[in-house]
């Protein structure tokens, strides 16, 4: 039988074998380095299985009563499904093939690209910040920056490059339509350049692969964080393992998987922008005993120059600004300085 390798992140990070290459190792437990302390374990007792978040049917987003739904579930919830949103599924059972052909490659060809790739476009890990952490994640991760499309084609990987693109210009109208409807409800008007490059100027794809765990309950999959976006748009399979803060701040509601679904939930960005008004709501990710899971958000980021903090037409009734301004790439670097904290980033940017 083999054994946990030596020099685990070197194994891990520096040969790019990522924890899917120590899950086929077929360990009969995991290395002590991903068992999570008791107290930050998963209990499923906290599940409160009656409630849920709810399910928005887009095809009439222009109508007052989708818009409504969709402000009613950013400020309760912080997080929604949307079906019927107008991607076409063949586009998006074709990125899900192409994730797991990408992880699938052999060590070395992931290696080759990690040592290749500009950081700034293309980005292989596993974890989340495996330097800056005590306990690591069960995931690997390869973010695609949605750069120019010179850039794509220099350097997102072949194996899914096509599709990867495919899926995120048709995303892309989406997110415009969702973000259209958010700050409407803010009492901005238009998304006009300015605003996309603060909210929308920096797209990052991120494909997420948890392969089977043999102890899913001492690890966690992604310990519970919120993503500092200003709007997540995610694809989950049919898996499942994301659980979200419930209201009252202790228990976790489970998001099941929808066919054909997209999970959205409101980041730090929006919370700060709208002064606290659309809620970033805590979640995690419970690995799973018997299967890979992939899932594939878009981190709808600002433009790291984006100077990021209340918008003015949402203090214009006399509010007190809860967060004060500061530039998007302070944020997104304090982030990942560190392990994933719960609600702790957004600190970060309070008054
Ligand atoms: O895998 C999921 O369902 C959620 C992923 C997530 O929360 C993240 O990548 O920030
Ligand atoms: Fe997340």
């Amino acid at each position: 039988m083999s054994s946990t390798p030596p020099n685990l992140i070197d194994f891990l990070v520096n040969q790019a074998n990522g924890v899917k290459g120590l899950a086929d190792l077929n360990l009969p437990t995991v290395p002590p380095q991903y068992i999570q302390p008791l107290q930050a374990r998963f209990d499923h007792t906290k599940i409160v299985p009656e409630e849920s978040i709810p399910i928005i049917d887009f095809t009439k987003w222009e109508e007052p009563d989708v818009q409504n739904s969709i402000f009613d579930a950013a400020i309760k919830w912080g997080f929604f499904q949307v079906v019927n949103h107008g991607i076409p599924f063949k586009v998006i059972d074709d990125l899900k093939a192409a994730v797991h052909s990408f992880f699938e490659l052999p060590a070395e060809e992931k290696k080759c690209l990690k040592e290749n790739s500009l950081p700034e476009v293309v980005r292989l890990a596993t974890s989340f910040s495996p330097h800056a952490e005590s306990v690591l994640e069960w995931k690997d991760y390869l973010q695609l920056v949605y750069a120019s499309e010179e850039k794509i084609h220099a350097h997102w990987p072949a194996i899914c490059k096509v599709q990867a693109l495919e899926y995120m210009k048709h995303s892309e109208v989406l997110i415009r339509k969702l973000l259209k409807v958010l700050l409407r409800k803010l009492k901005v008007e238009e998304l006009d350049k300015a605003r996309e490059h603060t909210l929308m100027g920096a797209m990052i794809l991120s494909l997420n692969y948890y392969p089977a765990c043999p102890d899913p309950e001492v690890v966690a999959g992604i310990a519970p964080h919120s993503d500092i976006s200003s709007t997540t748009v995610l694809l989950q399979d049919d898996i499942g393992g994301l659980y979200v803060r419930g209201s009252d701040g202790d228990s976790w509601i489970y998001v099941p998987p929808v066919e054909g679904a997209f999970v959205i939930n409101i980041g730090d960005v929006l919370q700060i922008m709208s002064n606290g008004r659309y809620k970033s709501i805590e979640h995690r990710v419970v690995a799973n005993k018997r299967k890979t899971r992939i899932s594939i958000p878009i981190f709808v980021n600002p433009a790291p120059d984006a100077l990021i903090g209340p918008l003015s037409e949402v203090l214009e009734n006399g509010d007190e600004p809860k967060y004060k301004h500061h530039l998007y790439s302070d944020y997104f670097n304090y982030f990942f300085s560190k392990a994933h904290d719960g609600k702790k980033t957004v600190e970060f940017a309070m008054i």
